[in-house]
This record gives structure tokens, sequence and C-alpha cells, in this order.
């Protein structure tokens, strides 16, 4: 069971109501045990836990997810979870919405009993052996609260992490609150529940949430525009696969697969980076063991410097350096070693995957496979077709994602494909406040303070500051014989701020050398400080550009940012390179650390109303008409038009023939 019909809270609600029933069966005379197979989640586990006993079959996953969903586990959850399993372990299920092993609900205290066998058969046999045991002490309700004496001090460590784990979202902190409540009587306990869920059950966050729910099932239902979808294409069974280039992306992706039980050939070409590899791969991977204490194969990989290995295998993901024509000569030669059924994916982040088609004998089974940095985190993969790619290897790599446990989005190719297509603009903007007199910490405070996982310099640092400046290179924006643009910088006609080429001129590449828009403890560093330097820097060429350093409010750095990526999604929406926008901002919040409770850009453009943001676009734009990306696009003023339409009409409203593709 696994809970509440999310589907339900947006319709008037029929049928008896949960609460009065799990009551109902808690207080009758006759022993209830629950048997769990599956899942019991939301109000599936809440119903077991007004049942007197709980028998879960070893496969039986448990959670209060509510939280996911913008809400609180409001029929009893709350209150008897934490009088059942204690205040601490009990408020660190309901904040995280985790789901928790039968095995671990049992050493937690959630169940009676595991079985290997049928729950139900064995339940029936428990519930025989219990007939005459008296039920009072099984009522969790009527249960005194385990209160240890620091019972304050934990609640506000709770509190805290709420605040700072959701980023703006109000249920964790919601949730604490509720679960505080049950230091009171049920009764009271209860009432406080009903209120904080009232509270959040209309709220926009709810709505957001459960929207982002919805559309990260949805995208599992692709389609291209020659008619190939998910339900008339069948993907192959992948037996064995291959990682070619170890470094920090072949690294993480070689991880997922053994941790899908999937046999791998992991290759370099030096030895010296296969054993690196070899080294960190093998230690993530017991690390993995022990944190699921589950068995794993860990023969399951074979490191290898040989090309003779790939000719067993069913795919290969190439994740070599970022070089096109590298990676053209490797397709080359893969389709020689390989065997000719064997599919060939990139795990490029912006290069052209038709380019490398081209350089197979078999266009039609290459497709990009993007998966985001740390690879074995990150739930997000964009599944990128071609115009040659065949549905059976659409179909395969988006089930070969389900299988590692991501969220796969099918999505066209195209410079950036979609993710770091919408980020350049961003990006750009950000670049450009710091020449009008914003510091990088300003910046990334107000992205912050929005939600965002990490502000657009601190992620630039992370992601190391080499990698943007590689393609404003090959896109011949700035490099060696590119001529340095006037005052203000210019480069290909329009506004080009060099500050990031200058920054890494210098040396600074982010985190791995220890400074970039920041500094860090050392090489590696985690913890960004604000850099005086990198002060002086930006005022120096503020005099040398004659440029008036002004105070840029958090509105202004937010509305460019972020309306600048919005619109940039409205413009890939009218090139049909993916569905609808709920791919946009599936990809934005498992990818890019959008804050889920705004439901991804393309929503939060919704809920912001269009209007305000073609208003807002259309203002900058006067400001500074040299920036081409804050142009509001055709569709977005279509929309407006026609008097903004809900997000699944937009589509709609594309001209026939808009298409790119
Ligand atoms: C269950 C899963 C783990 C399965 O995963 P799997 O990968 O196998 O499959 P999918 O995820 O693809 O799902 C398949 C299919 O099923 C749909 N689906 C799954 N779960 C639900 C659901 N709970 N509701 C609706 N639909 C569901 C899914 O969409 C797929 O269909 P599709 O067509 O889209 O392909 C996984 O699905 C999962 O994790 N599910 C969610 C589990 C969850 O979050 N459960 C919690 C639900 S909320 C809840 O239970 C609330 C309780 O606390 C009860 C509260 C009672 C009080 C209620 C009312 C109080 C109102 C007070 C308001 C007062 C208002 C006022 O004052 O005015």
């Amino acid at each position: 069971m696994s809970g509440a019909d999310i589907r339900e809270f947006s319709r008037p609600m029929t049928g008896p109501a949960l609460v009065p029933l799990i009551d109902a069966i808690e207080a009758g005379e006759k022993p209830v045990v629950a048997a769990i197979e599956g899942m019991a989640l939301g109000g599936g586990l809440e119903l077991a836990l007004g049942c007197h006993y709980r028998i879960a079959h070893s496969k039986a996953q448990l959670g209060l997810p509510e939280v996911t969903l913008g809400l609180i586990p409001a029929a009893g959850g709350t209150q008897r979870l934490p009088r059942l399993i204690g205040f601490p372990a009990a408020l660190d299920m309901i904040i995280t919405g985790r789901r928790v092993s039968a095995g671990d609900a049992l050493k937690l205290g959630i169940v009676d009993q595991v079985t290997e066998r049928n729950a139900g058969e064995v339940a029936v046999a428990f519930a025989r052996s219990v007939v005459d045991c008296p039920l009072v002490s099984r009522r969790l309700s009527t249960w005194p609260p385990l209160c240890p004496a620091d019972l304050d001090n934990i609640l506000q460590m709770a509190l805290a992490r709420a605040w700072q784990r959701g980023r703006g979202a109000l249920a964790p902190v919601a949730c604490v609150q509720a679960v505080q409540a049950a230091r009171l009587p049920y009764s009271q306990g209860m009432q406080q529940e009903q209120k904080l869920m009232s509270m959040l059950f209309a709220s926009p966050q709810a709505r957001a949430l459960q929207y982002c729910f919805f559309s990260q099932r949805a995208v599992g239902k692709w389609s291209m525009p020659n008619g190939a979808c998910w339900d008339n294409s069948t993907a192959r069974p992948i037996r064995k696969a291959a990682v070619i280039g170890l470094g920090t992306m072949g690294r993480g992706i070689a991880v997922c697969l053994v941790l899908a039980g999937i046999p791998v050939i992991a290759m370099e070409t030096d030895e010296k980076q296969l054993e690196a590899a070899r080294r960190v791969v093998m230690a993530l991977l017991e690390k993995e063991v022990q944190k699921l204490a589950v068995g794993l194969h860990l023969g399951l990989i074979h490191f290898t410097l040989e090309q003779r290995y790939l000719r067993e295998v069913d795919l290969v993901i190439e994740a070599v350096f970022e070089d096109l024509a590298l990676k053209k000569q490797l397709f080359a030669e893969l389709s020689s070693v390989c065997h000719p059924d064997t599919l060939l994916c990139t795990n490029t982040s912006q290069l052209d995957v038709d380019q490398l088609a081209t350089a197979t004998s078999r266009p039609d089974l290459v497709v990009g496979m993007h998966f985001f940095a740390p690879a074995n985190k990150i739930k997000l993969l964009e599944v990128v077709f071609t115009s040659r790619s065949s549905p059976e290897a659409v179909a395969t790599a988006m089930q070969l994602g389900k299988w590692l446990g991501k969220v796969s989005v099918a999505v066209a190719n195209c410079p950036g494909f979609v993710g770091n297509r919408m980020l350049r603009p961003y990006v750009e903007q950000a670049g450009f406040l710091l020449e009008e007199g914003a510091t990088p910490e300003q910046v990334d405070s107000a992205l912050e303070h929005f939600g965002l996982a990490m502000g657009v310099f601190r992620m630039s640092d992370l992601s190391g500051l080499d990698v943007g400046w590689r393609v404003r290179k090959a896109a011949g924006l700035t490099g060696p014989g590119v001529p340095q643009g006037q005052l203000l910088q210019t480069q290909q006609g329009y506004r080009y701020s060099p500050l990031a080429d200058l920054i890494c001129q210098k040396g600074r590449l982010g985190q791995k050398t220890g400074c970039g828009w920041y500094l860090y403890e050392g090489p590696g560093g985690h913890m960004a400080r604000p850099d005086p330097w990198v002060h002086a820097f930006l005022e120096e060429y503020r005099r040398v550009h004659g440029l008036q350093p002004r105070s840029i409010g958090q509105q202004e750095v937010l509305e460019r940012c972020l309306f600048a990526l919005i619109n940039e999604g409205f413009r890939v929406l009218e090139d049909r390179i993916v569905m609808d926008p709920v791919a946009l901002d599936v990809i934005y919040v498992l990818g890019y650390g959008w804050p889920a409770h705004t439901g991804g850009p393309m929503y939060y453009a919704g809920e912001v109303g269009l209007p305000r943001v073609l208003g807002r676009l259309e203002y900058y734009q006067r400001v500074h008409p040299d920036i081409p990306h804050l142009r509001p696009s055709a569709l977005l003023r279509q929309l407006v038009a026609k008097g903004s339409p809900p997000i699944h009409k937009w589509m709609w409203h594309i001209e026939e023939g808009s298409s790119r593709l």
C-alpha cells in the first residue's frame, strides 16, 4: 500500500476518512495483524501502525514519504511512530521521508517479525498464537511518549536540519513540529497534526511537489518526433556493459552499473590511470556494500587496457575526455571492435551526438547517455537521441537508466542538450552582474536564498572552471587568436564577459586548484570563502573598462539569472527538443539542484505568472539590448497573448513546423 491516492488531493475526497478507520482498528477487541509485502508507505504504514502487530516480508520496504509531497503523515504517523521507536529515529524517518528495509524496521522496532515466507500466511499463524493475549499494551496511541532527557535539544537540532535541508520548504519544518506534539496526550497531538496538515494541504509548495512526483513518472512515457515511443518500442536486455574512460564520470558510471548487478568491462588506455580508477571504484563499491548491507559481487567489474574484451558487451558507454576529434576516433574504432549489434553511447555533456554517430557504421545504435556528477549519486540521466537513433536504442538507454535507479529523460540532440543549454544564459547573466557591480557571494546568496542547492559561482568552482573555458574556446569566443572585444566586451556582435576566461588564465580553476571565484582551504577543499583577490580583480576590471559599479539587489539577481534560464527553456520547447515542459522541470530539479518545492523552472514561471516573466524580460532587454538571451522567446509571447494557459497546454501553442529536428 503506497498510501493515499495523491491524485485525489486535487479532487474532492470520497470514502471513509482514514484517521477514524485506523483509530477504530486500534481500539477493536479483536487482534489485528498487518501483513506487509512490497511497500507500506505513507498512509499504508500509518494503517499498519494502527494494527496490533506487524509482520513484514524480508523484501518489504516501509516509510513515511509525505514530506516529499509537501505534506506530513497525517493519519497518526507523527504521533504513533515516535511512541513506537522514539523521537530521534522517528524524526529521521519523517523529515527525510526515507524508506527502511524490513530488516531495519525490525531493528528499529517498527515490525514484530520478518519472514521469508508469504507474509499473509505467517500473519494468520501469528494471529492464532496471540489470540488470547490482552491488547491493552498493543495500542500505540495509548503509549506514553518516550521522552529522553535531552528531547528539547533533539528537537532543536531536528528543526535546524529541517531548515537547512529544506532550502525554504515548509513540510520538513512542519514534520518536526508535528512530531514535537507527540509529547502531548494522543488526542492533542492529533489536533496539532491535523492543523499542520491543513496548512500544508492546500499550499503552493505541496502542489508543486506533487507535480514533481507525477512529472518524474511522466517522462518515462517518452516519444520521438517519428512516432516511436515508450509503448511501441522494445528495450534490449543488457547482459554486459563497458565503460571507456575512467575519469571521474567513468568511475561513477561503472559503480552505478555494478550496483545494478550488471557485469562491467572498465577500460582505460593508460596503466596508471587504470590502477587509480580501480582503487577508487573498488573503495566506492565497498562503501556501498557496507551501507546497503547487501551482498554485492565485486567480481562483476573487470578492469582492462585491452579492447578485445569489448567484443562481448551489449552496450558501451564512452566517458573519455570532452574532445570531439578524440571521441569520433574512438567511435570509429568501436565500430570495428564491438559486435555489430552493440549499442554505442556517449556521456558527452554538450558535444554533437549526430557527429559521433556519423563516425560509426551503426548510427542507429548511437545515443547520448548524459550522466550528472557524481554519477553514482545524481538521479538524472539525459538520453540524447539523434535524427538517426533507432527507437530500440532509445528504449534500451531509457530502460537502462531506470534499472540504474535514475529518472531518464529523452531529449533531442542540440548544443548542450537541455540542462546545459538552459544553464548557459543563467551563467552568462551572473558574469554580467559581476561586471555591473555584484560580487560572487552576493549573486550566490540570492540564488541559494531562492532555494538552489548551490549558487552559480560555487557550482562553477565545484565543476571546474576549465570545463566552460574549453567550451567557449571551441565556440571561438575566447582563446589564442580570438581578438579581444571592445568596451564593454563584445564577441561575435554581442555582449560577452571575459571574466571567467581571465580567472582561468590565472590558473584559478575552482575547488581543484584551491581557488576560483572563491578561496578554498587548499586544492580539493570544499569550504568556499569570499576571496579579497577576486574583489580587487573585479574592481580593477571595472576600472579598466570604465564600468561604474552599482548596487544590485536580490530581486534583480533572481530575475536576470532565472528568467534568462526560463526564457531559454521556452526556446527548447519551441525547438521541440523535449515533448513538454515537465521534462525541463525534472531535469532541473534532479540534475541542477533547483528547489523541488517550486516545481522546476517552467512550473515556477507559471506560478510567478507568464505576463510577469515576459514583462521583466522586456524591461531587461530594453536596458541591455546587446544581450540576446534576454529577448523574450516567441513561445512566451504567444502564451501570454493566449491568456497564459496552464503548463500542460503550452505545447498546443507551438506552431507546426517550428521543430529544428
Ligand atoms: C509506490 C512506489 C514506491 C512504486 O514505485 P514504482 O517505481 O514501482 O512505480 P511508479 O512510481 O512508476 O508508480 C506506478 C504508478 O502508480 C502511481 N502511484 C504510485 N503511488 C501513488 C499514490 N500514492 N497515489 C497515486 N498514484 C500513485 C504512479 O504515479 C504511477 O502511475 P503513472 O500513471 O504515473 O505511471 C512509488 O510510486 C511511490 O513512492 N509512490 C508514492 C508513495 C507516497 O508518497 N505515499 C504517500 C502518499 S500521501 C499519504 O499517504 C498521506 C497519508 O499520511 C494519509 C493522510 C490522511 C489525511 C488525508 C487528508 C487530510 C486532509 C486535510 C486537509 C484539510 C483541508 C482543509 O482544511 O480544507
